[in-house]
């Protein structure tokens, strides 16, 4: 598995870094952003996956959110993917949607043509990129995983469905109940076809309600959101939780909206999460 570097920039004494690799898992060139802290120059440091949401890219977090400073200071690495397959021959909405096709790819497996060529971003996420990133950087197996929105979704059910490979689990605003809400139904009808039965695995709420392990999620959303009643739902998680003491943290944070300013404003509070839980 070889890389290929397209930007490297100092911050906060660490790198920020940009890569492009041909993913097998995926079939096709993929690029990833990583930064490195300062002390991955001394040492193996923990790495949290980060998830974005619809529409983004692997930038739209490292520039928007202001996680390097606190990253530095913690000692963690932060690795962020891009949202879906990407190139030439990699299929798309014909209606071109923000929430169908790239940057639209739900974190899940895809079962369905033309999609199921490329559309394998839960194996990519939870399989390929970790193995990849612990071979060529100085990072330890020591995970955590976080998201926005889509990427929250990506991150509670990577989590929730992997226990031991993360120590902890946070999301800004994340789809929690995909099953039953406009953008899950578009987005699993199409990759994962008719069948509900195969949309539970992708389901926070449905994989919080049968979890055995207890891994700390801490969830941040705001109450002045757009996509809150209809699309995010977060008291369908907090139903989830209370049926199976989930241990679930989740604030309702008044008056911010779904933008990166309300990440920005939580996430040292979700690093420092992290960085408890990853010891
Ligand atoms: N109204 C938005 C919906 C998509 C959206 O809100 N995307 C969020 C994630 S669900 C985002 O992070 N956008 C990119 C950004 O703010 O940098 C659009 O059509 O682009």
């Amino acid at each position: 598995m070889t890389i290929e570097n397209i930007s490297s920039t100092k911050s906060f004494a660490g790198w920020h870094k940009q890569y492009y690799h041909q993913s097998g898992v995926l079939n096709c060139q993929m690029r990833f952003a990583i930064y490195l802290p300062p002390q991955a120059s001394e040492r193996k440091v923990p790495v949290l996956y980060w998830l974005s949401g619809l529409t983004c890219t692997d930038e739209n977090f490292m520039q928007k959110a202001g996680a390097m400073r606190i990253a530095a200071e913690l000692g963690i690495a932060i690795v962020a993917p891009d949202t879906s397959p990407r190139g030439q021959g990699v299929a798309d909405d014909p209606s071109e949607s923000y929430d169908l096709g790239l940057g639209a790819g739900f974190y899940l497996n895809a079962t369905q043509a033309p999609w199921r060529e490329h559309y394998q971003m839960y194996d990519y996420v939870v399989q390929e990129l970790p193995e990849l990133i612990e071979q060529h950087f100085p990072v330890s197996n020591v995970r955590a995983i976080a998201g926005h929105s889509m990427g929250g979704h990506g991150a509670l059910v990577a989590g929730l469905r992997n226990p031991e490979r993360y120590q902890s689990i946070s999301a800004f605003s994340p789809i929690v109940n995909p099953i039953n809400c406009p953008w899950g139904h578009k987005a699993f009808l199409n990759y994962l076809g008719k069948n509900r039965d195969s949309w539970m695995q992708y389901d926070a709420c449905e994989l919080m309600k049968a979890s055995s392990s207890d891994i700390p999620v801490l969830v941040d959303q705001g109450t002045s959101d757009n996509f809150l009643e209809e699309q995010l739902k977060p008291h369908a998680l907090i139903e989830a939780a209370a049926i199976n003491e989930y241990p679930l943290i989740l604030r309702m944070q008044e008056g911010y909206d779904h933008s990166y300013y309300f990440i920005a404003s939580f996430i040292e509070e979700h690093l420092r999460f992290h960085a408890k839980h990853m010891g």
